[in-house]
């Protein structure tokens, strides 16, 4: 029976579990942390997978791995495959002029924005790869053009694990492709013309593998513990398609993952093409389609506010749980990291509704909880304008194991949400496309979630539409820059 690991090389840690492929039973796991902010060394990615691989026991009898990652991050090499820069992250706005420029050389506003949605099934923000390299072509001219190919961390890690051969060996897959703003999710081609419109030229860009094609091979060499016979390598993904995968997600299923970003999201049979940008038209990991919000501000806010008050999480969460409905008015508009959606790269975050009743500790802790819901909210109201159907929500990333994330959640929302037990889903999905590419098949082996809890209470509308009025009033970041 053969044995598969996943790898979620995330924004905030490296999670590694191993599973059986056949029946999905968890057999190890293990994880490291990334160092904090917005542009890294890859290097730094490639250490906390060996500690991770290390801390889960080695993957010596693995037959197959995936890498699942953060999407957009900007990995630049060069001839030699040498990092040209720290990488660029998806939560990094440096780029958000950049973005600017890209809807207005297409024609500016809502010409602009449908030029994109239709050419790539996203409008450009400053989280997309496209805008990274338009500002690196602008702002470091000399590293720009030391740059002879382009990739992701997903796709850097996995090239990584087979030895780094050439830059011609460089492997994607649809996900992740659908996230760089120069891949079409509705003809699964290139634009190699929208790389050229952002970068000035064509960078080699790695070959967009499909669901269970197989990218190689782990070269037994480059890290302890991996496999002696060399295992096969998984085209991995982005992050938020491995969720998918990982908690079984198919039709009438919204996920929302409260992770470092927040992101809701369905897989869809047909591409999406938002032209007002609030839905990204993204790819999923089995050959359909990912629709998907995503805002900057999500788990930080609960860490930021337990910081505030000197607490831990789960002391926020019995704060938050300890204050009513709407928190007697008071509203956190959480733009800690500027946001993404609704496009407000430069924004700083508020309190509103300050007064002495509402100046505590369980007031504030509850408008955190209750104002990172809000914008996810707003996320699903968008994708659902888009077409999604709402059979189910599930609630997944480090965020769901706040109780008061749980039994907020229905309040906000207006619907239930089902938790699985708390786990790691995005490396639980690579794990499942490794066993699917160890297995073959047309479909991938149907591993069950077991011990989902379902949250569910009536709606409070009022919390909403509070947050509605307060989100339109906030200030820019003073250290706001826009390149
Ligand atoms: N018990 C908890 N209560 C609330 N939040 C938690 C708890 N445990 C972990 N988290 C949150 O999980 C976040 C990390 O989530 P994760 O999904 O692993 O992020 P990422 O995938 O972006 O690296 C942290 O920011 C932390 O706030
Ligand atoms: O940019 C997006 C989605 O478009 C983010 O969802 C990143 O993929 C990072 O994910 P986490 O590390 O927060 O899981």
């Amino acid at each position: 029976m053969p044995i598969v690991a996943g790898v979620d090389s995330s924004t905030q840690s490296c999670k590694v579990v191993v599973r059986d492929a056949e029946t999905g039973a968890l057999l190890r796991q293990g994880r490291a942390p990334h160092p904090d902010g917005t542009e890294v060394d890859p290097a730094a990615w490639w250490s906390a997978l060996g500690a991770a691989v290390d801390a889960a026991g080695g993957l010596a009898d693995v037959a197959a791995v995936s890498v699942a990652g953060q999407q957009h991050g900007m990995v630049c090499l060069d001839e030699a495959g040498e990092v040209v820069r720290p990488a660029l992250l998806w939560n990094d706005t440096r780029s958000a002029g950049a973005a600017a420029e890209l809807v207005e050389e297409a024609g500016g506003g809502e010409a602009g924005r449908r030029f994109w949605a239709d050419a790539v099934g996203s409008v450009p923000v400053a989280s997309f790869t496209a805008t990274k390299l338009r500002w690196l072509a602008r702002h470091e001219p000399e590293r720009a053009a030391r740059v002879a190919a382009v990739c992701l961390p997903h796709d850097w890690l996995t090239w990584r694990l087979a030895g780094a051969p050439d830059l011609a060996a460089l492997r994607t897959d649809r996900g992740d492709a659908s996230g760089t703003g120069y891949w079409s999710p509705g003809t699964g081609d290139y634009r190699l013309d929208l790389l050229e419109r952002a970068f000035g030229r064509r960078p080699h860009v790695p070959a967009v593998l499909g669901p269970a094609e197989p990218a190689g091979h782990v070269r037994p060499d480059v890290l302890p513990g991996l496999p002696a016979g060399g295992a096969v390598l998984g085209p991995g993904t982005g992050d938020n398609a491995a969720a998918a995968l990982g908690v079984g997600a198919g039709p009438g299923d919204v996920v929302l993952s409260i992770g470092t970003s927040g992101t809701v999201f369905s897989v869809a049979d047909a591409p999406a093409a938002d032209p007002s940008g609030t839905v990204a038209g993204f790819a999923d990991a089995t050959g359909r389609f990912l629709p998907l919000v995503c805002t900057l501000n999500a788990a930080r806010v609960l860490d930021a506010a337990a910081a505030m008050l000197r607490v831990d999480l789960d002391e926020l969460a019995g704060l938050a749980l300890a204050a009513p409905a709407g928190a007697d008015g008071l509203v956190m508009v959480p733009y800690l990291e500027g946001e993404r959606t609704p496009d407000r790269p430069l924004a700083s975050g508020a309190l509103h509704g300050l007064t002495l009743r509402t100046s505590t500790a369980a007031h504030l802790a509850r408008a955190a909880v209750e104002g990172l819901l809000c914008a996810l909210a707003d996320g699903l109201d968008a994708l659902t304008a888009q077409g999604a159907t709402v059979r189910r929500v599930i609630l997944v990333g480090g965020g769901a194991r706040s109780v008061a994330v749980r039994r907020i959640a229905p309040q906000v929302l207006g619907v239930p949400v089902v938790v699985p037990p708390p786990g790691e889903y995005v490396a639980d999905g690579a794990a499942r496309q490794a066993a699917w590419v160890a297995l073959g098949g047309a479909a991938p082996p149907a591993w069950s979630v077991a011990g989902t809890e379902e949250y569910a209470d009536a709606p409070v509308p009022a919390v909403r539409e509070r947050y509605a009025a307060a989100r339109e009033h906030f200030l820019d970041r003073v250290d706001a820059v826009a390149g």
